[in-house]
């Protein structure tokens, strides 16, 4: 679904292009930071998902005719329009892994080119992040409750239109399984499932015979939904025949859905109905309306469900619905810039930045990210943002640094990386926290320091800028 080109994007991009390319901006260097405020769900981390995405739109951005046609509809001027026509992205950026654990106010990508193209990029480089970020976390969170459970992504219907589709990459990033998404299969690899729906069974005049024309067709791949009418006088005992059915044609049942009522209770008795006939074999999936909460509750009361289907609560990412991700000017014109903001926690970090991961010399996390100036190194304390008299010292530990090259000249360093591969990383980096970082109430806070440096530019650019003010 490649249909991006350079006017996806606000209007303002392109008008603040149009006055850099007056003057000059082809030759202006600007660096731009990527980093969100909050983390999303009242947790206490984010997922970084999306870079492939953008990566793969920052290689191919142009202004097609239709594009140009339009801006010149619009009132941009003939030499503008000229450099629209052969405009290519042909920046660095620099950025966290993909499927990284990330944490607010540090940067999670670098951009830096000229300020022209820097700046052009930055509403569809917040779009593709911002969304796919946020799903990665909010299907995080779900495997994190239900780590040995098959998760299905089932909500393209009711995601916000096409953005089903990232929605379903993202899932799989965070820890899901399979998504019901076909075109979102077709082009991440995502492996494709799905059972039926209830109008398949209405459709027949009774629900025996629906179950056995699906087992027909489909017998290697059968999931009978069983609730249409009343679950454990009819769809479980009408599943029992088909599977015994299939059975003597040598297949076998693969689940039954429950797709309302109290699915605790019906998943264990159901379970029981299927065991007592030797069908032990024949798992249970549950939906409706499920999230973490839901499917952390479900698991504590024993329900004996093996596939969760999940739609609305996760690509929607509810109750959130937005990561508040920001893209920011940190340097330009051979100066560090800052902005100001009466609220301090919005107060930007200035300067070509790198972030390092603590690790105690037995690798253990020791609990924060240090934010450097670039080229800055053996930092051996980090001071926090805003309280000047907390700081922490820590010699003899390791210091990973996280922002990596992954573009130059507006081309990708590195070959495309699987979403299984993603998935597997997230995994890696999500099992180095302890369960006070990720658990869902009150987590703890990750700590986010600066170096000495850093917190020094920053602190005289603030009182610069206040002067100038004045
Ligand atoms: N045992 C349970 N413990 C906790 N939550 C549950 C349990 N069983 C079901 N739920 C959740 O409670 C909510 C019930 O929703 P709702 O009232 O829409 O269900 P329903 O009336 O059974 O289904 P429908 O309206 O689709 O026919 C759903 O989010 C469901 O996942
Ligand atoms: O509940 P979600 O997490 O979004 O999962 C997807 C839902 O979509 C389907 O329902 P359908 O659209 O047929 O409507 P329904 O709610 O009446 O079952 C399916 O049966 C799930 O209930
Ligand atoms: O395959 C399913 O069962 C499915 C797919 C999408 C939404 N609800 C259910």
């Amino acid at each position: 679904m490649n249909f991006i080109t350079g006017t996806y994007t606000d209007q303002y991009q392109l008008t603040m292009a149009q006055v850099y390319f007056h003057n000059n901006g082809a030759e202006q260097e600007a660096v731009f930071d990527y980093f969100f405020r909050k983390s999303p769900f009242k947790g206490g981390y984010a997922i970084f998902a999306g870079l492939e995405n953008l990566l793969d739109i920052l290689e191919d951005l142009s202004f097609t005719k239709k594009d140009l046609d339009f801006l010149k509809a619009q009132g941009f001027d003939r030499k503008f329009l000229e450099y629209l026509k052969e405009f290519e992205f042909k920046g660095k950026v620099y950025s966290v892994s993909e499927g990284d654990v990330v944490f607010p106010t540090r940067p999670v990508v670098r951009v830096e080119g000229n300020i022209i193209e820097a700046q052009l990029i930055e509403t569809v480089l917040l779009n593709i992040l911002n969304f796919q970020s946020l799903i990665a976390t909010k299907a995080s969170r779900i495997k994190l409750v239900a780590p040995d459970r098959t998760l299905i992504d089932f909500g393209m219907r009711r995601a916000h239109a096409f953005g089903s589709y990232h929605a379903s990459r993202a899932a799989i990033i965070g820890g899901f399984d399979a998504s019901s998404h076909v075109m979102a299969g077709r082009d991440f690899g995502i492996p494709v499932s799905g059972t039926m729906a209830h109008s398949f069974i209405q459709s027949y005049d009774d629900e025996l015979s629906a179950f056995r024309a699906f087992a027909k067709v489909r017998p290697d791949d059968c999931v009978l939904l069983v609730d249409t009418y009343d679950t454990l006088k009819s769809g479980i005992p009408n599943a029992i025949k088909v599977a015994k059915e299939m059975e003597a044609d040598g297949h076998k049942l693969k689940a039954i859905r429950l797709d309302s009522g109290d699915l605790s209770y019906l998943a264990k008795k159901s379970r029981k109905m299927l065991d007592q006939e030797g069908l032990e074999y024949v798992k249970i999936a549950a939906s409706n309306q499920l999230d973490e909460y839901v499917i952390k509750s479900l698991l504590e009361q024993g329900a004996p469900i093996d596939v969760m289907g999940v739609g609305t609560n996760l690509v929607t990412g509810k109750p959130d619905a937005a990561l508040d991700g920001v893209y920011k000017l940190a340097y330009t014109k051979g100066k560090a810039r800052i902005k100001l903001s009466e609220n301090k926690a919005k107060i930007t970090l200035p300067g070509k930045k790198q972030v390092f991961r603590l690790r105690d010399s037995q690798q253990r996390l020791i609990g924060g990210d240090l934010v450097t100036l670039e080229d800055e190194n053996s930092v051996e304390e980090m001071f926090h943002p805003f309280e000047a008299d907390k700081s922490m010292k820590f010699s003899d530990c390791q210091q990973e640094p996280l922002l990596k090259m992954v573009m130059k000249n507006g081309k990708r360093l590195n070959k495309t990386k699987s979403l299984k591969e993603i998935q597997k990383y997230s995994q890696e980096r999500l099992a180095e926290f302890p369960i006070e970082f990720t658990r869902f109430d009150n987590p703890h806070i990750y700590k986010i320091g600066l170096s000495k440096n850093l917190l020094d530019l920053r602190n005289q650019l603030v009182t610069e800028e206040k002067e100038k003010a004045l």
